[in-house]
């Protein structure tokens, strides 16, 4: 009994000691821009969505380091303005530059209220935008939902499909104009690499007939890589680039609509924090596409870890990418 109860505790020491020794010597990725305030975002306008939380934030703050005016898109202002407050205190405890348009160096952060689960949203939202901003230089759709219950969006959209999506799909349409006044500029895409297990079944994008919460995320996906190669062919000579990537998998809020027991959540939580990246390393991909000079005309490509990488070949459908383009204008009421 003693031997078995040893062995018991001397396996989860070891377990424990393996999980650790993978969070601290696994790879990770490598931080972009280390440390310092380059200013190479200075003068540049990001607008980020769903930044107040994991991936969102963690790249608002590096760009906002860099120098940029970041403009935070979030459905929820007082969870945005904290935030906000938040970021500039981090900022200024590492001794950063004072944040506001008067201080050279330094980068800004607006709060906007942006619901994509809401096309009237969408719509005042970017009104505001064009009316306040006179340049885009960068357009960051980040904002997501992960495997919730069957829930409808304001206008009538299965959620997941609703917020990754479609809203963005508006979004992007309304800013276009902006964006390519501003060019060279930069659209980013945050996609997932579930995107695999997901098909766009054009009879029934709402899931009226079948809900399974992880297809339809793996939908929402495959549906951000195809919005993102269709852009690009239309953007082509334009001088605004379009590309999609994948984070890894990031230690964030996005799991919240997952139940976990109680006595399990635990053991979930050393698990993931050995293997999964942390919101900062997760971000790295977005705030290289949106910052480096080494992807300076590169559009329509996925990138995983700062790295091209390929895609299925039912990402790169083009008569999928087109319909689909054409099915997502008529359900956000932007025909011609
Ligand atoms: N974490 C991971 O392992 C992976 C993440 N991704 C992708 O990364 C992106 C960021 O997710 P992550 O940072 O992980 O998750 P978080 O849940 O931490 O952040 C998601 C953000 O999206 C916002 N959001 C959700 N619904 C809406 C809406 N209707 N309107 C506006 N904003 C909304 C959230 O706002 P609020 O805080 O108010 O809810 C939050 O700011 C997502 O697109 C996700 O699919 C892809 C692969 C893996
Ligand atoms: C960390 C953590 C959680 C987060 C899970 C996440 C972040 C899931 C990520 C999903 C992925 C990989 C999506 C890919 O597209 C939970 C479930 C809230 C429980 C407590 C610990």
């Amino acid at each position: 009994m003693a031997v078995a109860t040893v062995a018991a505790l001397l396996a989860a020491l070891g377990g424990a000691l393996w999980l650790a020794a993978r969070r601290f010597v696994g790879p990770s990725v490598k931080r972009l821009h280390r440390g310092g305030y380059s200013g190479l975002m200075h003068g540049k306008t990001v607008l980020i969505t769903g930044a107040n939380s994991g991936l969102g934030r963690a790249t608002a703050a590096e760009l906002l380091r860099l120098g940029a005016r970041v403009i935070m898109g979030c459905r929820d202002r007082t969870r945005a303005e904290e935030a906000a407050v938040q970021l500039r205190r981090e900022i200024c405890q590492a001794g950063g530059p004072e944040l506001g348009p008067d201080s050279s160096g330094a980068g800004e952060l607006v709060v906007k209220e942006l619901d994509l689960a809401s096309l009237r949203s969408v719509r005042s939202f970017c009104q505001e935008v064009l009316q306040e901003e006179p340049r885009l230089d960068v357009l960051i759709n980040n904002a997501g939902i992960f495997q919730c219950p069957y829930m409808k969006t304001e206008d009538g959209f299965e959620m997941q499909f609703g917020v990754n999506h479609l809203g963005h799909f508006l979004l992007t349409n309304l800013l276009l104009g902006l964006l390519k006044s501003s060019a060279p500029s930069r659209i980013v895409v945050v996609t997932s690499k579930l995107y695999k297990y997901g098909d766009i079944n054009f009879e029934d994008l709402n899931s009226e007939q079948n809900y399974n919460k992880s297809f339809c995320y793996s939908r929402s996906k495959l549906a951000n890589i195809l919005f993102t190669r269709e852009l690009a062919r239309r953007l082509e000579g334009t001088n605004v680039t379009v590309n999609v990537l994948h984070p890894g998998m990031v230690r964030t809020n996005l799991g919240r609509h997952i139940h976990i027991p109680l006595l399990v959540k635990p053991l979930f939580n050393l698990v993931t924090w050995a293997f999964f990246k942390t919101p900062l390393e997760g971000a790295q991909t977005s705030i290289y596409l949106a910052s480096s000079p080494e992807v300076e005309g590169v559009s329509g490509k996925y990138f995983g870890d700062c790295k091209e990488e390929e895609l299925l070949p039912k990402a790169m459908d083009e008569s999928v990418a087109g319909k689909l383009w054409d099915v997502s204008e008529v359900m956000v009421g932007i025909l011609k």
